[in-house]
């Protein structure tokens, strides 16, 4: 649906894109994960066509998505909002349909849809400006989607909404995905990236550093569990493939007190594949 291959990008000597390739399954959602400037953002311009590479390629179903043909077949919920504060939420959603070239009965389907998906009909003739921020997330989303995209692409679209919204979203995109979509999410949240994406590739300074499902990149690049068991008054931190069995060999030989075991999330491949902490940088 989406590939990304060997794409250089620089904004004048700042170097945004250090040869990535990446390629997104028909259907699938997958998660671009990494921190502040790694380059996400630009990933998602070049694949909507907003920008041109340096080097390399981008194709969408195979074409160049600077393509009108193609930019049809894609949808973009920008991480800065894009929706127009003095238009009721109806009144924006008609206007991008209308861009992609909707009117008459279709429009007006499709603007219902879209105001649905994102719980919004019982607002659909407030102005944008009176929404919560996690309103105006959701009234982004829709306008990604009322011309019914192929593709949708979504910048961090959780940033600065409130858990409720923040789940609804989640919610709204996993439908999605069942509904056929295929989906490119970026964020830098890695508990979202785990619970949505099928996939998920951790990119750091403009290149993929690991893509593969979540319990893929646990495994090869989260070391193994640790189990933490107190004894004696002392703490033990033992890393195990085979915690259980770790635990029956401790506690034949001594009394175990309290016991947990510590399992690598997607921080920890962040931390072994970059030397740094996600939340961190
Ligand atoms: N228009 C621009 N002009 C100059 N530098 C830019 C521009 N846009 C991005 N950059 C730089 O390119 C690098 C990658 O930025 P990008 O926005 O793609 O990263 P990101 O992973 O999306 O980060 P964020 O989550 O903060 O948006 C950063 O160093 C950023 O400062």
């Amino acid at each position: 649906m989406l590939a990304l291959d060997a794409v250089h990008k620089r904004y004048g000597r700042t170097v945004a894109l250090d040869g990535l390739s990446l390629s997104v399954a028909p259907g699938e959602i997958l998660g671009l994960l990494g921190p502040n400037g790694a380059g996400k953002t630009t990933a998602v311009h070049l694949a909507v066509g907003l920008l041109a590479p340096d080097a390399g390629r981008v194709t969408v179903e195979g074409r160049d998505p600077r393509d009108p043909a193609v930019r049809r077949a894609i949808g973009l919920a920008p991480q800065a909002l894009a929706i127009y504060e003095a238009l009721t939420a109806e009144e924006n959603l008609r206007f991008f349909g209308e861009m992609y070239g909707l009117s008459g009965p279709a429009l007006g389907a499709a603007v219902d849809a879209a105001l649905a998906l994102a719980a919004l009909g019982d607002r659909r003739r407030d102005r944008a400006a009176t929404f919560s921020g996690g309103m105006k997330r959701r009234l982004n989303l829709a306008a990604a989607l009322v011309h019914g995209p192929r593709l949708l692409l979504l910048d961090e679209p959780t940033v600065g909404v409130d858990p409720q919204s923040r789940n609804a979203i989640l919610e709204r995109i996993a439908e999605l995905r069942r509904s056929g979509l295929t989906v490119v999410y970026t964020t830098h949240y890695m508990e979202e990236a785990a619970r949505l994406c099928d996939r998920v590739a951790i990119l750091d300074r403009g290149r993929v550093l690991a893509l593969g499902t979540v319990p893929e990149l646990l495994r090869t690049h989260g070391g193994d569990p640790v189990l933490v068991a107190r004894t004696g008054g002392e703490t033990l931190r033992i890393p195990t493939r085979d915690p259980a069995g770790e635990l029956a060999r401790l506690a034949a030989a001594r009394p175990i007190e309290d016991f947990h075991v510590e399992r690598a999330d997607l921080e920890a491949v962040f931390l072994s594949l970059t030397g740094r902490r996600l939340r961190d940088v």
